[in-house]
């Protein structure tokens, strides 16, 4: 069976500083569609390695392959529509609610889904929203839900979200938790969560990738992720947090 997403034998190395391996070694495999936690203390590298998944930061040593196909093989613009990074500062693009909601139609060159526009915006609280509304003027919160559900209707088969819910209030993270969740079954697509909210990745994983001392330090069932740590590492982290 070809795996949606390999990765195999990643190192990254920073050009400057103390401690110039961010991380080394990181291999693993998604087999099947499915939601990833990807944890670990600041400084691991989480968001590195994803922007990795997403072909806007190379490995200098390693090989990414997607769907079977190694990265060398891949234009970087085809790679971004199968694996859409949702960015922890989302960016608008340039005209209206409207105009950042059809990106994805326009790029796809289909016709764009009003309902299940409609659909998304409602359940992420949006449905009062002007869509003539410049997207520029909008609050951090609003834009970063218009941002996730302009990268929903790209229907990707994977989605690399960089702490996506950090910056919103507790409603609306629910509400997102809930929406990418039952996306993610519906859809049958797969989505690799970076966060610092354990509770998050509980409720959203089934899986946990742990980045820990430069490399992937475990990757287990989320249960057993946080019943039975098989690393003393994770053991610390986890009891950090008041978790173990
Ligand atoms: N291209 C780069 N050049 C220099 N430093 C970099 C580069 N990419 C990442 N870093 C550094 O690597 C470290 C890890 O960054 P990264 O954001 O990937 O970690 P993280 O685990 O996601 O952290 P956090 O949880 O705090 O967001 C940081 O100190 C960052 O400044």
């Amino acid at each position: 069976m070809t795996s949606i997403l390999k990765l195999q034998q990643l190192t990254k190395i920073l050009p400057q500083g103390e401690r110039p391996i961010l991380f080394a070694n990181v291999s693993a495999q998604i087999d099947e569609p499915q939601s990833i936690a990807l944890l670990g203390a600041s400084g691991q590298g989480k968001s590195t390695l994803l922007r990795m998944m997403a072909m806007l930061d190379v490995p200098d040593e390693g090989e990414l392959h997607l769907h079977g196909t190694p990265a060398s093989a891949w234009v970087p613009k085809e790679w971004r529509m199968q694996a859409c990074y949702v960015a922890q500062q989302p960016v608008m693009l340039p005209g209206t609610v409207e105009d950042n909601l059809k990106a994805a139609s326009r790029l796809h060159k289909h016709s764009f889904d009003q309902e299940l526009a409609r659909e998304l915006m409602g359940e992420l609280g949006l449905s009062g929203m002007d869509w003539g509304k410049r997207a520029g003027d909008l609050s951090g919160g609003e834009k970063q839900r218009v941002a996730l559900i302009r990268s929903l209707l790209l229907r990707a088969p994977l989605y690399l979200l960089d702490e996506t819910t950090s910056s919103l209030d507790a409603h609306s993270k629910r509400a997102v938790q809930r929406l990418l969740t039952a996306w993610q079954a519906k859809e049958s697509c797969t989505m690799i969560w970076v966060t610092h909210d354990l509770d998050e990745a509980r409720a959203v994983s089934q899986r946990i990738w742990f980045m820990a001392d430069r490399v992937l330090c475990e990757d287990a069932e989320t249960n057993e992720f946080f019943e039975q740590p098989a690393t003393e590492k994770a053991r610390r982290f986890l009891q950090a947090a008041g978790r173990h």
